[in-house]
């Protein structure tokens, strides 16, 4: 049998330890092969194979989807997505990239989904397999070129320089390569493409999507969740992050713009509510919720111990929260901020990204929920812009904006917020605390913004 060396078990472990998406930052992965998919190269020149790699080394087992194409000579100006250069027995010496990176392993990915593809184990079968998926809402484009966003992601997204055949128009497509992966349908696929073939503009159309199989880590039985997504890419259009910060930098008066993302979510959720499941808020739903929210307080203190000298407080608000008035529970956003919106000339506000809370497990994400949590999440983001920008009037101007936005929701929606200030509250209390345990993960400097947060929700 074939061999490389140094093996895939000697040099992928360092190589993922660096990565953006690797989740357990500061140790070094334990990787067990799960499976494996391979994929095409139309010229037969490189090799494209997707590693189904799972991190034993933590307390709970991760799943990493890891695309790598082989190249025999190196490709110039990709020297950044070199994974290791390796020799095959049979082949000889080998140049490995993250195929995100490189142009023929992103099209074959992309192809999978576009003509719907059947993908098989690059192993053994039962080792991996998937199916592509097209939507149909866009035309078959044809690929230029391809690009890895930059910045900062926690999947990978590459962008397709594609254009319709039949009038030459530009097209592009993103598609988002997910890193962590998880039985169940990615709720970014479904809800997306729900609200997309219900009609809604509030979202970029999608092209198609790649489920994939992999056994479970007994071996015992298969497991099948989604590999990738593909969607028109919007390009030009600055998020809403960017369009806040920039505004209180500059004094211009945020409230219109505010007042139209407040609508244009409260449509969104009134879509959502017509076209997928939902619920009763009964008593097991508001003991469900109030136990998480406690779970999200006890590991907020486990990186903030200081926090725990607030805990009456905090049960006070979290306990009058459950039992203030709820909606009906419906599918929502679930991570909604204002990097997850984006100003598209013409079309307005279009929300993105609708896998949910990284930190949340994938069963949690996709259950109906309280919609009110995504108009928490947005007000907390609109503190977070004002601490970013050192200007003295910043914090006013946030604060008009978060009203604004309430004033847009309330406007089409038949629940106003403001109607359950219990609720709200501890719904904001609650997405400030899981922000506390994302930034002492990810982001340390950034802690001080939640930290001010909680304290101001908890009246300091
Ligand atoms: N369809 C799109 N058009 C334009 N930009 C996009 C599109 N989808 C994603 N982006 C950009 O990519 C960023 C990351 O995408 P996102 O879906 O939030 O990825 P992740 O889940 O990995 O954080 C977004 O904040 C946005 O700037
Ligand atoms: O966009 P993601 O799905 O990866 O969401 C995660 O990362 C976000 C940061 O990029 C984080 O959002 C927090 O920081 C934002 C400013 O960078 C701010 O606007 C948000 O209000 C704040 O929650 C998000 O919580 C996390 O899940």
């Amino acid at each position: 049998m074939a061999t490389v060396d140094p093996p895939f078990s000697e040099l992928l472990p360092a190589w993922v330890a660096r990565q953006r998406w690797y989740t357990g930052k500061g140790t070094e992965p334990r990787l067990e092969r799960t499976g494996g998919l391979r994929l095409h190269d139309p010229a037969g020149e490189v090799g494209i194979e997707v590693h189904l790699v799972r991190d034993v080394g933590g307390a709970t087992p991760v799943l990493y989807q890891v695309p790598l194409t082989y190249r025999t000579t190196p490709l110039e100006g990709h020297e950044e997505a070199l994974v290791a250069t390796t020799d095959h027995s049979e082949l000889g010496r080998r140049w490995v990239y993250d195929a995100c990176h490189d142009p023929v392993g992103a099209a074959a990915i992309l192809r999978a989904v576009t003509d719907e593809l059947e993908l098989a184990a690059d192993g053994p079968p039962g080792h991996g397999r998937a199916r592509g998926h097209r939507t149909g809402l866009l035309p078959a484009l044809a690929v230029r070129g391809s690009r890895v966003l930059r910045g900062e992601q926690s999947n990978t997204s590459i962008i397709f320089d594609t254009v319709d055949p039949d009038d030459g128009e530009e097209r592009p497509v993103i598609l988002k390569v997910f890193r962590v992966l998880h039985p169940g349908r990615n709720p970014d696929v479904e809800v997306q493409q729900a609200l997309a073939l219900a009609g809604s503009t509030r979202v970029p159309r999608p092209v198609g999507d790649l489920l994939g199989q992999w056994p479970s880590a007994d071996g015992g039985t298969q497991l099948t969740g989604h590999l990738a997504l593909a969607q028109e890419f919007l390009p030009g259009a600055p998020d809403a992050w960017r369009v806040t910060l920039g505004a209180l930098e500059r004094g211009e008066d945020l409230a219109p713009r505010a007042r139209a993302l407040g609508e244009a979510t409260a449509e969104v959720h009134a879509t959502l509510a017509a076209v997928l499941p939902t619920a009763e808020p009964d008593d097991t739903a508001r003991a469900t919720a109030l136990a998480g929210w406690r779970a999200r307080y006890a590991t907020a203190c486990e990186h903030v111990p200081d926090l725990a000298r607030r805990a009456d407080r905090v049960s006070e608000v979290l306990e009058a929260g459950a039992a203030a008035w709820w909606p009906p529970l419906q599918r929502i956003h679930g991570d909604y901020h204002l990097g997850q919106v984006l100003d598209v000339p013409g079309r307005g506000w279009v929300l993105l990204d609708f896998e949910g809370e990284p930190l949340r497990p994938l069963a949690e994400r996709t259950l109906p929920d309280l919609p009110q949590r995504d108009v928490a999440g947005m007000l907390r983001s609109f503190d977070y812009a004002a601490a970013s920008v050192p200007s003295a009037g910043g914090e006013v101007a946030a604060g008009r904006a978060r009203e604004a936005f309430l004033d847009g929701y309330a406007h089409i929606s038949r629940n106003d917020p403001r109607d359950e200030p219990a609720l709200l509250h501890a719904l904001e209390l609650d997405k400030a605390l899981y922000e506390v345990t994302y930034e002492a993960r990810n982001r340390p400097d950034w802690l001080p913004i939640p930290l001010g947060g909680v304290a101001r929700i908890l009246g300091a």
